[in-house]
């Protein structure tokens, strides 16, 4: 039977850069292992497509969807539902393959009870008014939403100890090497690549 792939959850505040760096990697396209398109109920944007940037649904789908337990973890976020469909994640992982998430801070939490081996990696920002520039850079929210998205990223960067690895958000590539690096090193540690030596000799060995 093929070894099963790795998890690994890339997560961290609002506008830390989440949705960028994940582009920055996938973009390379030269990458072995497969970016898992979550499921939403937000409306596309200009230019997004259904089934390459989300899988765009209605609340009735994603609810049903939830009830028939299909979603590996999901959230509300600003009035929207965001979530992980199960079968895709599994699939790939039973075939061997690695599989990376791009999530907020609440739908990473609920991976991790239910995949602990999973590798959890928070995305920080440099220091919180490096965070409420780029937050008023991107230009998607007024300066009173802006200011509780600050006040909910202190809470959400006290997270970072449940994860395994955080990596600071300075410089976009920076942060992208930094990533696969976390990668690259985890696909070496031992107890990912110990052949199954017991299973080889039999049970009666
Ligand atoms: N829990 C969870 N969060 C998600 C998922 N997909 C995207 N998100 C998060 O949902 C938030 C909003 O995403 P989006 O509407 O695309 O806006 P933007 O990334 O802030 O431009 C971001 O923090 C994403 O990381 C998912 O499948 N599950
Ligand atoms: N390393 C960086 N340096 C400067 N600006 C950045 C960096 N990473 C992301 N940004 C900008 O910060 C804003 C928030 O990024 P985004 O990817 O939407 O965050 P998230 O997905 O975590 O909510 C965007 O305007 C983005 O262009």
């Amino acid at each position: 039977m093929a070894k099963r792939g790795m998890l690994i959850v890339l997560s961290g505040p609002s506008g830390v850069g989440k949705g960028t760096v994940r582009k920055a990697i996938f973009d390379q396209k030269t990458n072995d292992f497969q970016y898992s398109i979550s499921m939403t109920t937000r409306k596309p944007r200009p230019g997004e497509v259904d089934g390459v940037d989300y899988f765009f649904v209605s609340t009735e789908e994603f609810e049903k969807r939830i009830q028939n337990g299909g979603m590996l973890e999901y959230a509300k976020y600003v009035d929207n539902y965001y979530g992980t469909p199960l079968d895709y994640v599994e699939e790939t992982l039973n075939s061997g393959k690695d599989v990376f998430l791009e999530i907020e801070v609440n739908g990473a939490m609920q991976v991790r009870a239910k995949c602990p081996d999973g590798v959890f990696v928070f995305l920080t920002p440099p220091d919180l008014i490096e965070l409420k520039q780029r937050l008023i850079s991107r230009g998607t929210d007024d300066m009173d939403v802006i200011n509780k998205r600050i006040a909910k990223a202190v809470g959400e960067i006290k997270m970072m100890q449940n994860y395994d690895y955080a990596v600071v958000n300075d410089v976009v590539a920076n942060a992208v090497e930094k990533i696969k690096d976390v990668i690259r090193s985890e696909r070496l540690r031992v107890t990912r690549v110990m052949p199954d030596y017991i299973g080889m000799l039999g049970e009666n060995n």
